[in-house]
């Protein structure tokens, strides 16, 4: 698959995101919407844990199959191989990407969380398929995020490496996501947008045309 098209509309839920629908309904929408990846992530407060988490990624994971959408999980390697997960995001506090990769093997998707042009060449170095880099915006989702970083990020880092994968993150809507695919972005990650409002499938239909504006091949 390629990398960089997955990218285009990458979704990111956990049941805590939700605000308008079951999440598995969300999910639903938002893969009928047109989302062309999902991560699975679980965390925070009021977040599933152990068998009620495990079973919620597996109803997921299903439904994405389905659709041929790549399947992510945020964080927890241990649960994206013990369900097959297409990969794995992790952050810069997590378990470093070179060993996820021993763990998960070639042919798994790895991204990782990238604030700086020093973290993300550590990251391409350690063997990553994509970085996600952000908050580009104020946002509300993540309570410990880095300071709002805006594009200058993103920017530096495709002057550094022109075709490698890049997704930027943080606040994210329809109408403010361009600047970030100008800087060099080859997608966008959403949660709020797409998790937390009445009509996902709707709102993710927006984003996807609104990305075919901006990329003429999305
Ligand atoms: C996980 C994460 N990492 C940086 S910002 C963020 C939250 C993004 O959520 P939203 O799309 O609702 O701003
Ligand atoms: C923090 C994150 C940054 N980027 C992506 C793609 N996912 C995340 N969970
Ligand atoms: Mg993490």
């Amino acid at each position: 698959m390629n990398i960089k098209e997955a990218l285009r509309i990458y979704f990111i839920m956990g049941s805590n995101n939700c605000g308008h629908h079951e999440p598995l309904d969300v999910l639903k929408q938002a893969i009928d919407g047109g989302i062309t990846m999902f991560q699975f992530r679980e965390k925070g407060s009021g977040a599933l844990i152990g068998e009620a988490k495990k079973q919620f990624a597996r109803d997921c994971f299903r439904l994405c199959k389905q659709a041929n959408v790549p399947f992510i999980v945020n964080d927890d390697v241990d649960l994206a191989i013990e369900i097959g997960a297409d990969g794995v995001h992790v952050g810069q506090d997590d378990l470093d990407a070179g060993i996820v990769r021993q763990k998960l093997g070639q042919d798994k998707i790895i991204g990782v969380s990238s604030h700086t042009l020093q973290e993300s060449k550590a990251a391409i170095e350690a063997g990553a398929d994509y970085i996600g880099m952000g908050p580009v915006y104020a946002t509300t989702t993540k309570l410990d995020t880095n300071p709002v970083a805006g594009t200058t990020a993103i920017q530096e880092t495709r002057e550094h490496f022109p075709q490698f994968p890049i997704v930027a993150i943080g606040g994210l809507q329809a109408d403010n996501f361009t600047p970030a695919i100008e800087a060099g972005a080859d997608g966008i990650s959403i949660i709020s947008a797409i998790a937390s409002v009445p009509n996902p499938k709707e709102a993710t239909e927006k984003l996807v045309s609104t990305m075919k504006e901006v990329i003429n091949d999305a």
